[in-house]
């Protein structure tokens, strides 16, 4: 976390505002509203299909609202001065070089954003991959190439962090490691936005909750308030979003 805030009172907030993204004639986000503050882990939920990637993609600027605006640090991600410095993603853990090891994956990314090599050393050793450091990340297990896009997220010292699903493909110790680091870097101060399916672990990890469902919002809230009026954060997301299930199975 560097450099001098262009919006002080705004720093480490995402704010998603009025957002809508059509493709075609269908609204993957429809009008969606919500805001991320620092120093809590925010899961975001929702059923397959609601938008959460979407949302992401659209306030990482991988792609256009068609209407609305999403905001970091009170900027739209294209106009960020030092985006790697401001904002880490994992999204897709296989949106990687297979040939390229561990390393020289960070080190490219370094290079273009400024960053010096012994960044990439010291976050590959943060997610325990620096004994696989000079492997092949083409060969690494999907839990591998998580640890690895979230080094690749964490490069920039961000103060703004989102991780798509990151705990697929993880086992037991990988996904208390993820709960654990969720947890410390909200409690230095970061924002952190992650998405899941699993509730028991969200219930676990995160302390505020954003429910989206076909695109639109469903309630932003904490995960306290939200466990005093369910039985468990798990009844009420089903609760919750028992109208906006787009690919339930038949019962
Ligand atoms: N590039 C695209 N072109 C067309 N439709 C898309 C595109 N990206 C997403 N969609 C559609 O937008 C909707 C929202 O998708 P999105 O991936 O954001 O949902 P999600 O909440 O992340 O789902 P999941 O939990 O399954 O990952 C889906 O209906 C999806 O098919």
């Amino acid at each position: 976390m560097c450099g001098a805030p262009a919006f002080p009172d705004r720093e480490g907030v995402i704010e998603v505002k009025q957002l809508t993204k059509r493709y075609g004639r269908a609204r993957a986000v429809d009008d969606l509203s919500f805001t991320v503050q620092p120093g809590h882990v925010t899961g975001f939920l929702g059923p397959n299909g609601a938008g959460k990637s979407t949302t992401m993609r659209l306030i990482l600027g991988l792609d256009t609202p068609t209407s609305g605006e999403a905001l970091v640090n009170g900027r739209r991600y294209a106009t960020l001065g030092r985006p790697l410095h401001e904002v880490g993603a994992l999204l897709d853990a296989n949106a990687l070089h297979p040939a390229r090891s561990a390393y020289n994956h960070l080190l490219w990314m370094a290079r273009s954003n400024g960053i010096g090599p012994v960044r990439a050393a010291e976050v590959l050793e943060q997610v325990g991959l620096a004994g696989v450091a000079r492997k092949k990340a083409g060969g690494f297990s999907l839990g591998m190439k998580q640890r690895l896009g979230i080094a690749a997220a964490l490069l920039g010292d961000p103060g703004v962090l989102l991780f798509d699903e990151p705990v697929n493909g993880l086992d037991p110790d990988g996904v208390r490691w993820i709960r654990d680091l969720m947890r410390s870097l909200a409690a230095e101060g970061r924002t952190v936005l992650l998405s899941s399916h699993l509730m028991s672990e969200m219930a676990l990890t995160a302390d505020r909750i954003v429910i989206v469902g076909r695109g639109r919002l469903i309630v932003e809230t904490s995960v306290k308030d939200l466990t005093e009026r369910y039985d468990s954060l798990e009844s009420a997301y089903l609760a919750l979003t028992a109208g906006s299930v787009e690919y339930g199975a038949a019962r």
